[in-house]
């Protein structure tokens, strides 16, 4: 019989590093701080640029192992009247927090997102997020973001920890829609099946 594994931990032990995690370190190919990070692809949600209703995110690096975005929440993303959802605003800190992995150039997935959410955020608002990781150990990654009303000093209206875990691209090929997989694959010919996804600044 085998014991408890990680993923039987309780939520908030789960986000916390052991104590053997390392620091991240900034991969030496990570863009250059201000650099706007591409789309990993253009239909995701969190950044596509051809995802018809979409967050149309676009991150930044910043110092560091972080990067920046601002979302500008529109009607389409309320919840109750004239405030945002939740899950549109745990979407948005998901996505800084993916577009994170790219400056260590790692292709990594979300295991565990846990948000806070600690004021009303209006539509119409513009959200300034940032996301920074914190800890790398092994194959997993963990990170934090936070976003503030109206500026990058704006209230905090929501905050998040989660922890990603680094996949090799046959996670995309073997599990995704054949359909869409035919196309990316369709879209960049001469890339190899496994690359397809890349996730390009
Ligand atoms: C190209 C970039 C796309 C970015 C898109 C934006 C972000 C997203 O929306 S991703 C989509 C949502 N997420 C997903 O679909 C992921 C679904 N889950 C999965 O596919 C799998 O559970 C997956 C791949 C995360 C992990 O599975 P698997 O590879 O079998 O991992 P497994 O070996 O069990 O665990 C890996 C490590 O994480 C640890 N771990 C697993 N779960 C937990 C947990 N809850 N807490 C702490 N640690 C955990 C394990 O102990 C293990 O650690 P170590 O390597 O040190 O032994």
């Amino acid at each position: 019989m085998s014991g408890p594994t990680a993923s039987d931990a309780p939520a908030g032990a789960a986000l916390t590093p052991p104590p053997e995690a390392e620091e991240p370190v900034r991969h030496p190919d990570a863009p250059a701080p201000g650099t706007l990070l591409g789309s990993h692809y253009d239909q995701c949600f969190g950044c596509g640029p051809r995802h018809p209703h979409g967050l149309h995110l676009v991150s930044r690096a910043s110092d560091g192992v972080a990067v920046t975005a601002e979302l500008r929440l529109q009607g389409d993303h309320q919840g109750a009247p004239g405030l945002a959802h939740g899950g549109v605003l745990a979407s948005a800190l998901d996505e800084v927090l993916g577009a994170v992995n790219w400056m260590l150039r790692a292709v990594a997935v979300t295991r565990r997102l846990e948000t806070d959410y600690l004021l009303p955020v209006p539509v119409d608002a513009v959200l300034h997020l940032s996301a920074r990781c914190t800890a790398v150990h092994r194959r997993k990654i963990y990170s934090t973001a936070e976003a503030r009303i109206g500026s990058p000093q704006g209230p905090l209206a929501v905050r998040a920890d989660a922890l990603y875990v680094e996949v090799p691209m046959a996670h995309f090929t073997t599990h995704g829609r054949a359909e869409d997989v035919e196309a990316v694959l369709r879209d960049r010919p001469g890339i190899a099946a496994d690359r397809a996804f890349e996730v390009n600044p």
